[in-house]
């Protein structure tokens, strides 16, 4: 079971990477706002981190405290930065999916439904009262000073809150565009410019400040005001947002995060159905 979820939470991640267009962040197409990154340190760091999924979805399954899956987090981020030269490619993923991941290993060893999401609120319930109380790790990171600064939720609350922009965002966003017609790649798509149009992305606050953060948000609900990915010329659109952000050194990361692991509570779901 553990070895199931572990390759679901890949194969997210994955997906994610191969997905474009993706405004300001890494796909196959180019390095979108980064220029210390590319496709190849993402798949890198990927690779790295295959054994930690696998292993969170175990101690989560055993019923692990936050400290313990905290451990197992701190060690891979540490695995990932190793085989990134440094580069930061999956912070947000190690935590926010990591979290998932346990959370999935919980349910499934005690028979619980993937529906709805009872994966979010079993995170929030056996750990969120630990992500609150955690020292941050690091707090002069990026995100930390934006949470600081702005009062932006970050990527703790969004967890100790239980993922209620992904379980009320995304995944609904995912599920109508696929009933619609989409493919899953235009699904996609629609799913990340659905949480770009709301999340407080603390990458976009860091390097854009709040003007940043609007800018995103703004591009992202005229795009689906206009019919989102059911726009005849909705890669054009897309593909000008991309352009934009590049030229303003933009990314939305978080966001990024936030569809990988829809993508996962979506990949185990079809599995378990
Ligand atoms: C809690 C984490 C994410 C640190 O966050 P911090 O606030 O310091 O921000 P930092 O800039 O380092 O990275 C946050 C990342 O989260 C993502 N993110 C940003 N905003 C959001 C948001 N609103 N919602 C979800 N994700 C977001 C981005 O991709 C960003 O890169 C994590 O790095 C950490 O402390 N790790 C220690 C190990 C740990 O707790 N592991 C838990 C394993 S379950
Ligand atoms: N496809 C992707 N492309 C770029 N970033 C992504 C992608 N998927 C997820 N992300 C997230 O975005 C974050 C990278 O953002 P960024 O490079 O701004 O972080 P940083 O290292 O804190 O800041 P900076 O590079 O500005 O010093 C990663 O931690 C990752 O979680």
């Amino acid at each position: 079971m553990a070895g199931a979820i572990g390759r679901a939470a890949v194969r997210a991640l994955y997906a994610e990477l191969a997905l474009h267009p993706k405004p300001g962040l890494v796909s196959p197409l180019d390095s979108g706002s980064h220029d210390d990154m590319d496709m190849g340190t993402f798949l890198r760091s990927l690779f790295a981190l295959r054994g930690y999924f696998r292993a969170i979805a175990a101690a989560g399954a055993e019923g692990a405290d936050f400290p313990t899956l905290r451990e197992l987090g701190i060690t891979a981020e540490r695995r990932m930065l190793a085989a990134t030269g440094g580069v930061n490619t999956h912070r947000g993923a190690v935590f926010g999916l990591g979290l998932l991941a346990a959370a999935a290993g919980w349910r499934m060893r005690r028979g619980r439904t993937l529906r709805g999401n009872g994966l979010g609120a079993t995170a929030a319930a056996l750990w969120g009262a630990g992500i609150l109380a955690a020292a941050p790790q690091a707090p002069d990171s990026h995100g930390a000073r934006a949470v600081t600064r702005y009062g932006a939720r970050g990527a703790r609350q969004e967890a100790a809150d239980g993922f209620p922009t992904l379980f009320e965002v995304a995944l609904p966003a995912l599920d109508r565009a696929l009933a619609a017609g989409a493919d899953p790649e235009r699904a996609s798509v629609q799913a990340l410019f659905s949480l770009m149009a709301v999340l407080e992305d603390t990458n976009l606050l860091h390097r854009g400040g709040p003007a940043g953060l609007a800018f995103i948000q703004a591009g992202a609900r005229r795009f689906l005001d206009r019919g989102g990915v059911f726009h005849a010329e909705w890669r054009d659109e897309a593909l000008a947002l991309h352009r934009a952000c590049v030229v303003r050194r933009l990314s939305p990361g978080g966001s990024a995060d936030m569809l990988a692991a829809a993508q996962f509570v979506h990949g185990l779901r079809e599995r378990a159905a």
